[in-house]
């Protein structure tokens, strides 16, 4: 695959995977390459191993055959090169938000001031200097969630995965979430891995989404103008990406724009 910087090399590369649970299957012979810089969303029903793939890209589940190829090594386990944000937020109660964000820099082995001045400057980035010493429990869920996209760019890492991560917003929140996220995303480069069942969101963020099927990818669609909104993907895209979905309606049934179990 040609990336946008012209180079070759993939930042995730999964060939012939096959994951599952217990030796069941899951997803089956998945090949899928992810190019660096790029916002990649996967789409699909409940069930059809979304999360799955996600957790194997960020080294929680371990593949039953095949391999993943992240920044050019074999992942063998969670890495601090991959970021994983859950739509369940999984910060730490006890700890502030500053402490939170801290936490990962702390295991990147980062002197306390360095972590404290990279802390604060990403609480600030998604709003929420005022708000550092607060436990998760006196934040709204977006707060929490902001708080979580914090600690996983703070951390610099070359590639988030991020597991249907505003899925419990109100639908207020989750537009300012999806900005904010298109903006941290510009200064930091990284790479994105996105679940969602929401085609709406496939289409404001991706610069191509994938529909996943339990054989694989049932389809691809790169976007033409990503993130442009001036020009949204139009309305012969989202049929496109919609009937790829309903090709893995055996799954679960499709209404008109998500997804559902
Ligand atoms: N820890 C687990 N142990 C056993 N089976 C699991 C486990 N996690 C998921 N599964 C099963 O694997 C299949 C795929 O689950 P997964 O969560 O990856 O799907 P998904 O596409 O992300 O679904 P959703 O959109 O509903 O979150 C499901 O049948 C699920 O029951």
């Amino acid at each position: 695959m040609t990336t946008p910087s012209g180079s070759s090399a993939s930042a995730v590369r999964a060939t012939d995977l096959t994951l599952g649970y217990a030796g069941e299957p899951v997803v089956e012979n998945l090949d899928l390459d992810v190019a660096p810089g790029e916002i990649l969303v996967v789409l699909g029903h409940s069930g059809c191993g979304k999360s799955t793939l996600l957790r194997a890209i960020a080294g929680l589940v371990r593949p039953i055959s095949g391999e993943i190829v992240a920044d050019g090594r074999v992942v063998r386990g969670p890495g601090a090169d991959r970021a994983l944000v859950f739509q369940d937020d999984a910060l730490l109660p006890w700890r502030s938000a500053r402490r939170n964000v801290e936490l990962p820099l702390a295991v990147q082995g980062l002197s306390r001031a360095e972590r404290r001045r990279r802390a604060e400057d990403w609480l600030d980035r998604v709003g929420l200097t005022r708000f550092a010493d607060r436990l998760p429990g006196q934040l709204s869920g977006g707060m929490r969630q902001r708080v979580q996209l914090a600690r996983a760019l703070a951390a610099q890492p070359g590639l988030i995965c991020m597991d249907e991560p505003f899925g419990a917003l109100d639908a207020q929140t989750r537009a300012s979430m999806q900005r904010l996220l298109i903006e941290a995303w510009r200064t930091s480069g990284c790479t994105v891995v996105f679940v969602t069942h929401d085609v709406d969101e496939a289409l404001l963020l991706a610069d191509r989404i994938v529909v996943l099927g339990r054989d694989g990818i049932v389809g691809e669609h790169p976007v033409d103008r990503p993130r442009d909104p001036g020009a949204p993907p139009g309305a012969a895209f989202r049929s496109r990406v919609l009937a790829d979905l309903s090709t893995t309606r055996s799954l679960a049934p499709v209404e008109a724009g998500r997804a559902v179990a």
